[in-house]
């Protein structure tokens, strides 16, 4: 059975070397791995990458949700292979060509490829912010029905929101990853998340992974944060 700390992957979002050093040595073995997102690597690129993960380092999740015609996408997962990251994302809404790219690009990378996620609505987005974009779906249809494309389109998994984890458990069956974002233990802020639960109910819910920044990256000691969503993990599991 996968472990509660190995399920977690801290998002380290900061466009400083030191301070993502800084976390990811706080965080270490208390979580899975270590997400590195776009703030970072458009400051500090593929070498700060390897400044902070170094050669043994924690599973990286490289999160650049790359949104582009399907040559561009795939020619960027391909320039992040030697990086060696477990995950990279791209935006399910660019379509079943692109994540076919991707995924091709991706299985270049052999025994130790990037496991591709397409992200499907951001959780900072409600219904309200679905219409103004011109979509008239529920924020669930409209997921359901980015990663069922998904699927179809050969990517291994998606990132959503807690809300949605059930439903696509349901639709997409078990080995689809469910990559999950928008969580907060009852004691942290919720900052601009909206659609967001709590690390145990999205677990309970069927998320493969959690994706966790500033309730453990914002408090005063990062481990001991992740140690209590963990121990929150074990107690409701
Ligand atoms: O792809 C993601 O990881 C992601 C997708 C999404 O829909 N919502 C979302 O919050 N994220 C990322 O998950 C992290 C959440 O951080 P916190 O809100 O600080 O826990 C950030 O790095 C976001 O970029």
């Amino acid at each position: 059975m996968t472990s509660p700390a190995s399920r977690i992957f801290c998002a380290v979002d900061t466009t400083e070397i030191d301070s993502a050093r800084r976390t990811a040595a706080q965080v270490n073995g208390a979580v899975g791995g270590i997400k590195l997102g776009l703030e970072f690597f458009i400051a500090q690129g593929p070498a700060g990458v390897r400044a902070v993960i170094g050669e043994n380092g924690p599973p990286l999740f490289l999160d650049l949700k790359l949104h582009d015609i399907p040559n561009t996408v795939a020619s960027g997962i391909r320039s992040a292979l030697p990086l060696k990251p477990a995950f990279m994302t791209i935006h399910a809404s660019g379509g079943g060509a692109m994540m076919r790219a991707a995924a091709d690009a991706a299985a270049e990378g052999g025994a130790e490829r990037p496991k591709i996620l397409a992200v499907t609505v951001l959780t900072s987005l409600d219904e309200d912010d679905l219409r103004g974009v011109g979509q008239a779906l529920p924020v669930a249809d409209q997921v359901t029905r980015l990663a069922l494309l998904a699927k179809e389109s050969g990517v291994d998994g998606v990132v959503c929101s807690p809300a949605e984890v059930a439903r696509l458990r349901a639709a997409c069956g078990p080995d689809f990853i469910l990559m999950v974002p928008g969580i907060r233990p009852v004691w942290s802020a919720t900052n601009d998340q909206k659609r967001f639960m709590t690390p145990a109910e999205a677990v309970a819910a069927g998320a493969d992974h959690l994706v966790i920044g500033r309730p453990i990256t914002a408090s005063a000691d990062p481990a001991a944060a992740a140690r209590r969503i963990v121990a929150e993990i074990e107690e409701a599991a």
